[in-house]
């Protein structure tokens, strides 16, 4: 990928099994988002293909952080947000499942701008389930978080890759988070990726 004449990264090859979880590490400016956002067709590389099975569905959680002290929805709404405005009995099950799944059907009606760090975290995550993605990206999820909350929403990734077996590619510069919830490393740095087991991810840069 290169942005005008500076070359982001290059040679770039790598492949993700199904059901797998694994960290995207990388220095700060190193390419981790860029490299989400062609994956996510989202930008076009300059040179270069990918491909995913024909079977995957992918799913993508921003960071909470773009959500202000004002944001008037509640978190049912905010996660129905991409279905029809009239919703179907079906599409109510599936927001008030996915609501139960990530721990936020008791607080449902709190407005997101209320809501915790966490809370929206979650909520970022309820909204891209509902598509019923078999694969999730998530782009520094846990970044902005607690502790508490970091292990919270970890251990929920973790439930989703163990029950519905959700392929994960988490985006993050916490490695001690990665060690203790990913199984596999993608590392981008100088231009390069190199892919490992996280158990004997060992890097200068921790
Ligand atoms: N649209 C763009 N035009 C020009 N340069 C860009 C563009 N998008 C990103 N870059 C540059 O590409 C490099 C990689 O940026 P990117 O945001 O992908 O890194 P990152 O690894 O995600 O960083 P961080 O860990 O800080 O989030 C940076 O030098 C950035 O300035």
């Amino acid at each position: 990928m290169k942005f005008d004449k500076k070359t982001i990264f290059s040679d770039l090859s790598f492949k993700l099994k199904q059901g797998s979880m694994t960290a995207l590490l990388g220095p700060n400016g190193t390419g981790k988002t860029t490299l989400i956002n062609i994956l996510m067709n989202m930008l076009v590389p300059t040179s270069g293909s990918f491909t995913f099975a024909k079977t995957v569905r992918l799913g993508y959680v921003p960071q909470f952080r773009n959500i202000d002290a004002e944001y008037p929805l509640s978190i049912e709404a905010f996660v129905g947000l991409n279905s029809a405005i009239f919703k179907t009995k079906k599409t109510k099950s599936a927001i008030k499942k996915q609501l139960e799944e990530t721990n936020l059907y008791k607080i449902r009606h709190t407005r997101m701008g209320e809501a915790s760090g966490g809370q929206k975290q979650r909520a970022y995550l309820a909204q891209a389930l509902l598509d019923n993605p078999n694969m999730i990206i998530l782009d520094e999820a846990t970044a902005s978080l607690d502790p508490l909350a970091k292990d919270e929403l970890m251990q929920l990734i973790k439930h989703l890759n163990e029950k519905h077996k959700i392929t994960v590619l988490f985006v993050t510069h916490d490695v001690p988070l990665a060690r203790k919830y990913m199984q596999n490393y993608l590392y981008l740095n100088n231009r390069q990726i190199e892919q490992g087991k996280m158990s004997q991810f060992e890097e200068a840069y921790e």
